[in-house]
């Protein structure tokens, strides 16, 4: 391979379709034609292209480019993006900018070509220079990926990322298809990549616009929770995001199908598309159902009334009827379902069972999807619970950087039982990867309320589980004395059947306050920060936790955070902070991780213990903020140190309030949720029911009671697409296994 460095004098041809353009290439010494895909060239512009010297039998002696970069940058904002990325040693984000202010957009060709002029830099010296220089040296590729991108937005960062997955031929790539960056790079969507291609000259109708448009749909719509989309859905929401006609969107469809991205299915008058990995999960978890369900389980041989009877004089209470069948199921069939609103016994059937299990030699593994779940399953049972994640246990695969399950079909979970908890927030792709490391024979327990909110991810698994009616269910619908005395309890249920309900019952633990308007905000940052907290002598930050249906709004979780740190963390001078855009951190501040970070390490104060992963709606609070080295220290659970350095904040936010959503999973002693206008898609049943259930001791409304009225009043389940009960059936009807489904 050979390089070459030139201005572009003149382009003879281009071709729009796929960027085959002839130019000319112009140094001091010569002027060559270069050949090769460039679709952004133009006339006058600065470019270094490697490739190699062909000849061509009419034309003679030509450059073949395989790769082309600019070699100025094409903004001020491309420069003081790479100069302030941190990838140059010596210079930060002020020192970035006097240096611009300086040179102005000779930057670049002053660092390269005569750098002892940067001592006119207030702050630089020869030791500075010599670390500038020696950097600027080293991350050249990069420079010029940062350079280029940075106009669109994309951050360092992520340049750093596209680097290190394409390396040298980033540009190329980019200048290519610049949609490649959405299916390839995390965090990198096809809003920005579109941008990027529209900016190329890339036609609106090219196919890999198309294609990506088409994926990008589906994916929106499974953040969303569906499955899949049916075709007469999929084809309008493409239509608006690809401003192109229908039968575009058809024919991508059809490709894509053919390339095994997306599979496509016929289901009555329309066509299902799912995008391949939910597909494989749909159809897998029913298989693997099925598959768990119809072994003849080994016969243990178990007495099972009298098990029970000795485990009620232990634990000093009578089983109900269907807490009965639950343990008769559990043991006779193998697998089964318990579902049930709060205090209608769950737990105690659990425990029941698993002494049963126990006291017969059984070895029984405890699980949840949440590391909280599976916290409190831990204490409940007074036996060790994993998260689904550790059970599965997740790592590196042999060759590769993706994290991966080891425990699968090959290498199944050792188990005679295995009994998970909070099912409802388990999604079908997890759900798929659990049943088939499960192998046949071993008895599977789902427990679960099916009212709760459903998973984040996409699928409603324990909802449809149950409706295909092809799965033993036990439905405990008993609330017990004890359970009966909580206003929770009875409410919660009332709010599942849509009755108006018990309100501020003396010495109870519901209450509402009736505020209008602009006086909800204050009386709430009033209650949590005076009153509850000396009435109930509970930590106000530990203890009480605030709600909200929506991000937005007076009362939305953005500015309740806002208003709730200025009481609740205000600023002192012992505490060090640091404002960003939007939001400032503080130390003692109560923040939560708002995504799954696996790989994220954590280590006790004093290194006695470490470990990774720290997961969506972990709440912890600041600890140490080094403003030196631009990095913020959260603890959890009490323990655990985490390092975020600046750049990483996009997974932390504050959480003196919290989405109702963020809130799925966790349990705290107060709850305090403002009762207002919001979109009413947001105002429904079941969102109102999973924030009621997440208080063990109090729940405190505080607004307007027309719009607790029409919560309850609302039951728009949040309707998925997901085909899992309707697929449970055909399956079981048709005794299909489907071989050729698996991965
Ligand atoms: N058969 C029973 N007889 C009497 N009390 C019972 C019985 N089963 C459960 N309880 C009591 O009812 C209360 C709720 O039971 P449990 O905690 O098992 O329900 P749960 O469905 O797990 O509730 P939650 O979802 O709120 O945790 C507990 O105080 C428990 O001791």
């Amino acid at each position: 391979m050979e390089k070459l460095e030139g201005m572009i004098s003149d382009i003879v041809f281009k071709n729009e379709e796929n960027g085959y353009t002839i130019a000319y290439l112009a140094n001091e010494d010569e002027e060559v034609t270069i050949v090769g895909c460039m679709p952004t060239l133009s006339v006058g512009e600065s470019i270094e292209v490697e490739g190699k010297w062909v000849t061509h039998k009419t034309y003679g002696t030509q450059f073949e480019v395989s790769s082309f970069m600019p070699v100025t940058p094409s903004s001020l904002e491309g420069i003081y993006a790479y100069l302030s990325s941190g990838m140059i040693h010596g210079i930060g984000e002020k020192m970035a900018l006097r240096i611009i202010e300086k040179f102005g957009v000779d930057t670049l060709d002053v660092i390269q070509n005569t750098p002892e002029r940067l001592k006119e830099v207030e702050g630089i010296g020869a030791k500075k220079i010599k670390q500038i220089t020696e950097s600027y040296e080293e991350n050249r590729e990069l420079r010029n990926i940062i350079m280029q991108l940075s106009p669109y937005g994309i951050t360092p960062n992520y340049c750093l990322k596209i680097y290190k997955k394409y390396k040298d031929k980033a540009i190329s790539v980019i200048n290519k298809n610049p949609y490649k960056l959405a299916e390839d790079i995390r965090g990198i969507g096809f809003r920005v990549a579109d941008d990027i291609a529209k900016k190329l000259g890339i036609d609106k109708y090219s196919k890999d616009r198309i294609f990506q448009g088409i994926l990008y749909t589906l994916n929106q719509s499974t953040s969303n929770g569906n499955t899949y989309l049916p075709l007469s859905v999929l084809i309008p929401q493409a239509v608006k995001v690809l401003d192109v006609e229908a039968e575009h969107i058809k024919e991508g469809v059809i490709e894509l199908a053919y390339t095994q991205k997306i599979h496509v299915e016929k289901d009555n008058n329309d066509i299902n598309v799912y995008l391949m990995p939910y597909y494989m999960a749909e159809n897998g978890v029913c298989r693997e159902m099925i598959r768990l369900s119809q072994v003849d389980f080994e016969d243990l041989k178990i007495n099972i009334k009298h098990e029970i009877k000795m485990i009620e004089k232990e634990d000093g209470i009578k089983l109900a009827q269907n807490q009965v069948m639950a343990v008769k199921e559990a043991i006779e069939q193998g697998v089964v379902i318990i579902t049930g609103g709060p205090g209608t016994g769950k737990t105690t059937t659990i425990n029941t069972i698993i002494k049963v299990f126990e006291n017969n030699d059984q070895k029984v593994i405890l699980a949840a999807p949440t590391g909280r779940a599976a916290k409190r399953m831990s204490e409940t049972s007074n036996k060790e619970a994993k998260t689904i994640h550790r059970l599965l246990e997740m790592g590196f695969g042999m060759d590769s950087d993706e994290l991966t399950f080891m425990k699968n079909e090959e290498d199944p979970i050792d188990a005679d039982v295995v009994i998970l908890d909070e099912v409802s927030m388990v999604d079908v792709v997890l759900m798929y990867s659990l049943l088939r490391a499960i192998k046949s024979g071993t008895r599977l327990l789902i427990v679960g309320d099916s009212d709760q909110l459903p998973s984040v991810g996409a699928g409603n698994v324990l909802k449809d589980l149950i409706d295909s009616e092809v799965i033993n269910t036990v439905r405990l619908n008993e609330i017990f004395r004890q359970a009966q005395e909580s206003m929770i309890v009875v409410n919660a249920h009332k709010i599942n059947k849509g009755e108006p309900l018990k309100l501020n019952v003396k010495g109870k633990d519901f209450f509402f306050i009736k505020k209008e308007g602009d006086d909800i905000l204050p009386e709430i940052v009033g209650i949590v920060s005076e009153r509850l907290p000396k009435f109930y002598g509970v930590d106000k930050l530990k203890d009480i936790q605030v709600l909200s249906p929506m991000r937005k709004g007076n009362l939305g979780v953005n500015n309740l955070n806002i208003e709730l740190q200025k009481s609740l963390n205000p600023p002192n001078k012992y505490k060090t902070e640091e404002a960003f855009a939007k939001r400032t951190f503080r130390v003692g501040d109560k923040v939560m991780q708002i995504k799954n970070n696996y790989t994220r390490k954590w280590k006790t104060e004093d290194g006695s213990n470490s470990g990774h992963g720290i997961y969506n709606g972990d709440i912890g609070y600041i600890y140490y903020i080094d403003k030196e080295k631009k990095e913020i220290f959260v603890i959890f659970d009490g323990m655990k140190i985490v390092t975020y350095k600046y750049d990483e904040l996009d997974e932390l936010d504050h959480s003196f309030c919290t989405t109702i959503h963020k809130s799925q999973g966790s349990e705290f002693p107060i709850v305090v949720i403002p009762m207002t206008w919001a979109p009413p898609m947001l105002l429904s049943r079941n969102l109102l029911y999973t924030a009621v259930t997440r208080a063990k001791k109090q729940v405190v409304l505080v607004g307007d009671v027309k719009y607790l009225e029409f919560m309850i009043k609302n039951n728009r389940s949040s309707d998925r697409y997901s085909n899992l009960a309707v697929k449970l059936n055909k399956f079981k009807k048709e005794g299909l296994l489907i071989e050729n489904d698996k991965e």
